[in-house]
Order: C-alpha cells, then structure tokens, then sequence
C-alpha cells in the first residue's frame, strides 16, 4: 500500500469520534456498509471493467462503444448476484446511481433508462396481461427499452407533444407519426444505437378524437440485426456539456403500426372497437416521473459526497502562502474561506441523504395506496418530490462547481473527476423536469393549500404553514429558532405571492397572466418551503438517534447546526424582511457560522473519510485516500497521448515550417 501523505495521517489522528460508526450509520446498519463493500470489491476488481485510457481521450464513438462494453458486463454482473440471491434491488439503485456506476461509466451509462424508466413504466402503466408479456422479457435484458418523451418542440409542456398514435378498428392497430421536425422525439437516454424498444408518449387518437398523451411500447430495432424497423427514423443527437456516452438518441415515425394491445392500458383503455375507457386520474400517466424525481434527490446526495471528499482530502494536503510572516505555509483547509467552501457541503450531503430517504417512504406509502385506488395523497408528495428535485439538483451542481474552484487550478483538469462530476450534476437540474418548472408545479400546490387551509392538519409537510405567519420568535442561537423563523418567511413569502396574485387579477388581468407576473415571486416560496423541510427532516433525524455514541451525536449536531446557519445567512434578507430578526442577530448568526466551522474543522477528514468512498468511485487524483495528490497528477499526465512520443507529427507539418518561414 502507498505511504500515506503526512498531513492526512494527522488530521485523521485528530478525529474526535469512530468514523466507522458514523459508515455504519449512513448505511442503515453495519451488515449495510458490509454488503455495501462486498458490492464494490465485486465490481470494482474486476478487471473487465477497467479502462485501459481515460475516457476523455477517447473519439466519441470509441467512448459509445466502452460505454456499451462496460454496460453489458455491468448488467451481467447484477444479474449474476440477483441469481444468487445478494443484494436485492440495492444492486440496481447503486450501480445506476451517483457513486458505484459513476465510477464504471464516468460520463453515463446509455443503459440506465432501460432500468429507471422503461421497467418502472410497464410496472406502473401496464396492465396485468402486459405486466406478464414485457416484464420478464425486460427484466432478462432479452430486449433493451427506453423513455422517448421529449420531442425537438417540446420538453416541459407535454400535454403539447406532437407524436401522434391514431388507432385503427381494422386491424386492432395503432398508426405512429411524427407530423413534423418538431415532433420528433429527441434526447432520450441510449435511443440512438442501444435500445431496441421504447415507451413512446403520443397524443392517442381514437374514433376520431384526441384524448392527449399516453404510453405505447414500441419496437424501434430488429431483434436479431439491430436495423432500424421500417417506418423508424433513429439516430443519436450529438455531443453534449457532459454525459457524453449515454447515447441521447432522436425517433420519428413514418405510419408506423403497433398492435393495440401495446398502449399501457392499466389506467386508460381503448376497447378493439376504440372506445375509450378514461381512468379515474389523468395524471397517474406521469407516475414514472414523480418516481425518478424522487431518486434522483439520493443521487444529489451521493455526487456531493463525492465531490466534498475529494475537495476536503485535497485542501487538507495542499499549502499555500503565509498565513503569518516567516511561518510555514499553512494547509488551505486552515483558511476559513475554504473552510466556507467545503464544510457547508458536507453537511448539506447529511440533509439531502435524510431527505431522500423520508421522501422515498412518502412514495413507497402513496404508490401504495395509488393501487388501492387512493389518490388524496398524490398532490402532497408531487408537490415534494419537485421542489426536492430542483433544490436537491441546483445546490449540488452550484457544490460541486464550488468544490472544484476550491481545488484551484488542478480542480480544473479531469483528473480531478470534478468536471465530469458537474457534467453529471447540472444535467440533473434540466432531465425529468426542468428546475423552475418543477418549483413552479410545487408552487401550484401551495397557493392552493394556502388559499383552503380546511385540511391542512392532515398533510405532515404543509401543516406547519397554518400558523407559520405569526411565529416571530425572538432570536436564539437555536437549531429549532431558525426552522421557526424559516418556517415564517415560506408562510410570508406564499401568502405575499397569492396577495399579488389576486391583486392582479382584481386589476382585470387573467388569472394565467396575474401566475405568471407573480412567478418570479412563486418560485422564492416554494424554494423556501423546501429548505423548511430539508432542515425540518435533518434535525428530526438527528435527534431521533438513539443509539449513537455522544461523541458522534456531537459531530451531527455540529453537522446539523452549520446546515441551519449556512441557510439562515443564505437567506439573511429574507429574514430581516418577514420575521422578528434584526441585525445584530445576523451577526450572532454570522459568529455562530464561524465558531462552527472551527469546531467541525478537526473532524473535517474523518467525517469525509466515514462516506468510505473507494478511490475508484471517487476517480480523482486529488481525492484518493492516500493523498498521494502530486504524484498521482503527475501519473496521469503520463497518460496523454501526447506524451507517448516525444515530438508529434504537426511539428514536421506545420510548426517546422512556419517557424523557417520566420527566420
Ligand atoms: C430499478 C431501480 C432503479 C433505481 C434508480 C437509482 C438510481 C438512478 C438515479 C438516477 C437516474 C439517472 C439517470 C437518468 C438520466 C436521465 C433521465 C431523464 C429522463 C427524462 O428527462 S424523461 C422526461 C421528463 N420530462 C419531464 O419531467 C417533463 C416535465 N413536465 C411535466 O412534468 C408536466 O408536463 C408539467 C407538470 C410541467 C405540466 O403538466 P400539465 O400541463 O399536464 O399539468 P398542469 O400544470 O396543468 O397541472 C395539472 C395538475 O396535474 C398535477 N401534476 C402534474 N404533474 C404531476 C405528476 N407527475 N403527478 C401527479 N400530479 C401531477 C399538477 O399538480 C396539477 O394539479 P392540480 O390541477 O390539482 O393543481
Ligand atoms: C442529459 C439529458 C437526458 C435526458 N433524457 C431524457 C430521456 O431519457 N427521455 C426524455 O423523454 N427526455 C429526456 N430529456 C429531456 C428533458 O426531460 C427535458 O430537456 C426537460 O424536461 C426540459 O424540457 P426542455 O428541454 O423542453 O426545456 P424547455 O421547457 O424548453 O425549457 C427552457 C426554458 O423555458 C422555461 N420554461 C418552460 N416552460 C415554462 C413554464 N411553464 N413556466 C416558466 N418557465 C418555463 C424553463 O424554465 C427553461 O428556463 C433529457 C434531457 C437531458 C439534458
């Protein structure tokens, strides 16, 4: 094993709890990190689905056809422990998610929708008969699907899609077209030379009458030859910011035919005649999207423990410049501006993994009561899962881009994994629904709790508005204070947003109109009801802890009170605007902020280093455990195809004479 950097075996000597109980902890128990582990150790040593070179020294198809490689491999894998009974879906959430697939597949896995949409579309919209076709088929990989929503046109307004799905009596089939360019399916996950089915939303026609969008699957390839089938225009959209193996794809149809028993026909019908049976709820067509929004907010969690681990080992081995005349160069770690790039990051990965994991509950309980033919809870958890999503999205990608300018100038390079990492972050802020878009649905929600508070006792995340208004607690330096005051400025900022809204229709304007002049407005509430809950859920879970050592119920409730303060300063003017505070407890708040930091300082290396995040997922040379940071940079310079000679051909081409030209 390589000699460990000085400076790390320092810091992590000076570690003040068991960083394996708080591992323990995150995992929801020892036999967790242990199952955890052997999962890695399965995956990651084998040697298959190593790199011989980095991907981003690869053409782009070169980098399609590892993806693809890798993947197989991958798949085979879980399906060889699935078979062996270990590990259960958890196989599937990590490989697919931010830490272990991330590391296999870097820049996207041109899979993952095969998994996270296409499986859960036929679980959720199918029907038992169409369950029991396309399940197993599915779930064997004996064929490959994705979710073609999107289309050039339109992304967010989807009750705009133009693909159309016109059935026909005669032949009990449905007639797929792409009218125009506009219409064309374009950004789906692994479309354009993966999969070889889809789930395609289109406008469905019947006995002449549109009844909007619904769900068909589609065979887009031969099963045997891959060829496109006739009547299926296909192809892959290009490169991109970053995921740039996932083989975002484009479709168009030409009277394309499907039987019609292959409209997800579990909430909506069409009869052989084409009579259409409506379902009780036209939303229930969106339930894939509600359950991808909630994990993603797991994956938020997971990209920023990855990135703050790096950026924190990193600033722990680093010196630069004089912090006193003719001292040594400190560790950058020791500046308390760093200290305010990282700490506030690390803790943010606690609130979002508490987060995650109490939304997830909220959408296990409500998808089981969706199949009982419950709806009631429906609006509360859409309401929650897209305020998670864009909050959970947006602060991770603003982290990761702050932890990599934390790292300076080597922050820069991809050996550092922070660029491909933001690549992967601030897609999630656009995919499965653009942020504000989803800030403005979970706005929706609340203007019309807000306006009808008659049930509102009986909704466990909005209840606390019925009263939040008149909180105006005096300040104290309290972890329950700032959720109070919190709590006071969502309430004041929802009520003050409907008051604009209906002075502006009383004025004359359109409701439509009054929304979207208020929307700027709409969008601040709902973000401050999210950061409510975030911190409402991280303090409940803290202080649930029963069983944890006191010295790790400590670094927790350092954790949690560097979160409530980053927040509470983050939202300074919001505070001084809707509740009792006034300035000198800004800078209560601010000294509060500062004696944080200081005391998590010590614990900074063990707390990242209890995310037990192997080298090979956290894939930097700035990050690794051995912080080796100097020689592993230099390492991989070595790997540039530039260095595999020492004078390249454009010198005898080009750079030779021009510089004879010159003389
Ligand atoms: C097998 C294990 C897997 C584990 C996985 C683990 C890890 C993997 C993690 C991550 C995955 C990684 C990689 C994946 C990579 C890429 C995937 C990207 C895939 C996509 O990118 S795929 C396309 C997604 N594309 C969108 O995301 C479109 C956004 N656009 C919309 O979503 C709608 O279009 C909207 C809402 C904007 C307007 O729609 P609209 O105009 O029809 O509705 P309107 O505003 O009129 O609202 C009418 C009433 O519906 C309610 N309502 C709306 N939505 C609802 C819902 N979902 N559920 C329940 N109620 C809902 C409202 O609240 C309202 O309610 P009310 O009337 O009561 O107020
Ligand atoms: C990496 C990646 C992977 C993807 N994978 C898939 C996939 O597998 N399958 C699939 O079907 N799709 C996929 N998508 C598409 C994705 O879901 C859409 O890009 C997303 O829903 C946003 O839609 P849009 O691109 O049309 O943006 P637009 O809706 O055009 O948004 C552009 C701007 O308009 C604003 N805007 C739009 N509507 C409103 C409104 N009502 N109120 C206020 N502002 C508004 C937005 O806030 C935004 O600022 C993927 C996208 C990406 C980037």
């Amino acid at each position: 094993m390589a000699k460990i950097n000085e400076d790390l075996l320092k810091e992590r000597k000076k570690c003040s709890f068991n960083t394996a109980e708080l591992t323990h902890l995150l995992d929801g128990g020892k036999d967790k990190t242990l199952e955890r582990r052997s999962r890695e150790h399965f995956f990651l040593d084998d040697p298959e689905l190593r790199s011989k070179i980095p991907s981003e020294y690869l053409s782009h198809k070169e980098k399609y056809e590892e993806a693809i490689r890798k993947s197989c491999i991958l798949f085979r894998k879980v399906q060889e422990l699935q078979e062996a009974g270990k590990g259960g879906m958890d196989n599937y959430r990590e490989i697919l998610g931010g830490q272990l697939g991330s590391a296999i597949l870097k820049d996207g896995n041109p899979i993952t929708l095969h998994y996270v949409m296409f499986i859960p579309t036929i679980m959720g919209q199918g029907n038992f008969e169409q369950q029991a076709e396309w399940i197993q088929k599915a779930w064997t990989c004996s064929i490959i699907g994705t979710y073609a929503q999107t289309e050039l046109g339109h992304g967010t307004f989807i009750r705009g899609l133009e693909t159309t799905a016109t059935y026909d009596p005669k032949t009990e089939e449905f007639v797929l077209n792409s009218p125009t360019l506009t219409s064309y399916k374009w950004w789906p996950g692994g479309l354009g030379h993966s999969a070889n089915f889809a789930i395609v939303v289109a406008q469905l026609y019947t006995q002449g009458k549109c009844h909007g969008i619904h769900p068909f699957i589609v065979q887009l390839r031969d099963e045997e030859t891959h060829m496109p089938m006739k009547g299926i225009k296909i192809g892959e959209i290009g490169c991109k910011l970053g995921m740039n193996s996932t083989n975002n794809g484009y479709l168009g149809f030409e009277n394309y035919r499907i039987p019609r028993t292959n409209l997800l026909m579990k909430n909506n019908k069409v009869l052989p005649d084409g009579t259409y049976v409506k379902s009780p709820s036209s939303k229930l067509t969106y339930g894939t999207m509600i359950f991808v929004r909630v994990v993603l907010v797991q994956d938020c969690a997971s990209y920023m423990k990855k990135a703050v681990t790096i950026a924190t080992r990193y600033s722990a081995v680093r010196h630069q410049s004089e912090m006193k005349p003719n001292c040594p160069e400190p560790q950058i770690i020791d500046y308390v501006t760093q200290q305010y790039k990282l700490f506030p990051y690390i803790a943010m990965s606690f609130a979002f993994q508490y987060s995650a994991s109490w939304l997830w509950d909220i959408y296990n309980n409500v998808t089981g009561e969706l199949e009982s033919g419950q709806l009631e809870n429906l609006p509360e958890l859409h309401a929650l899962a897209c305020c998670l999503k864009a909050v959970g999205t947006a602060d991770c990608a603003a982290g990761v881009e702050t932890l990599r300018l934390a790292c300076g100038g080597h922050g820069y390079m991809t050996a550092s994994n922070l660029p491909s990492t933001y690549g992967l972050a601030t897609a999630m802020c656009t995919y499965e629904g653009e942020n504000t878009v989803l800030l403005l649905q979970t706005a929706r929600y609340l203007i019309k709790i807000w306006q009808n508070k008659k049930n509102i006792q009986k909704l466990p995340t909005v209840r606390y508005l019925d009263n939040a208004l008149f909180n105006n607690r005096s300040y104290e330096k309290s972890v329950s204070w700032i959720l109070s005051a919190l709590q006071q400025v969502a309430a004041a900022k929802i009520d003050l947003a409907n008051k604009h809204i209906n002075d502006r229709v009383r004025q004359g304007k359109a409701y439509e109109d009054a929304w979207n002049e208020t929307s700027i407005e709409l969008v601040a509430a709902a973000d401050a009801h999210c950061r409510t809950f975030l911190l409402d859920i991280f303090n409940l879970t803290v202080n649930n802890f029963q069983l944890i050592s006191p010295e790790l119920k400590a670094v927790l409730t350092d954790l949690l009170e560097l979160y409530a303060v980053h927040t509470a300063i983050r939202m300074t003017g919001d505070l001084l605007r809707f509740t009792n505070t006034i300035g000198k407890d800004v800078e209560a708040l601010q000294l509060w902020l500062e004696e944080l930091l200081a005391k998590i300082r010590p614990n900074a290396i063990g707390i990242v280093d209890s995310f037990d995040i192997r080298d090979e997922v956290l894939g930097s040379a700035l990050g690794a455990y051995d912080g080796n940071v100097y020689e592993r940079l230099f390492a991989e310079a070595q790997k540039s195809p530039l260095n595999q000679e020492p004078v390249n051909k454009s010198f005898g081409l080009y750079l030779k004479p021009f510089l004879k030209n010159n003389l």
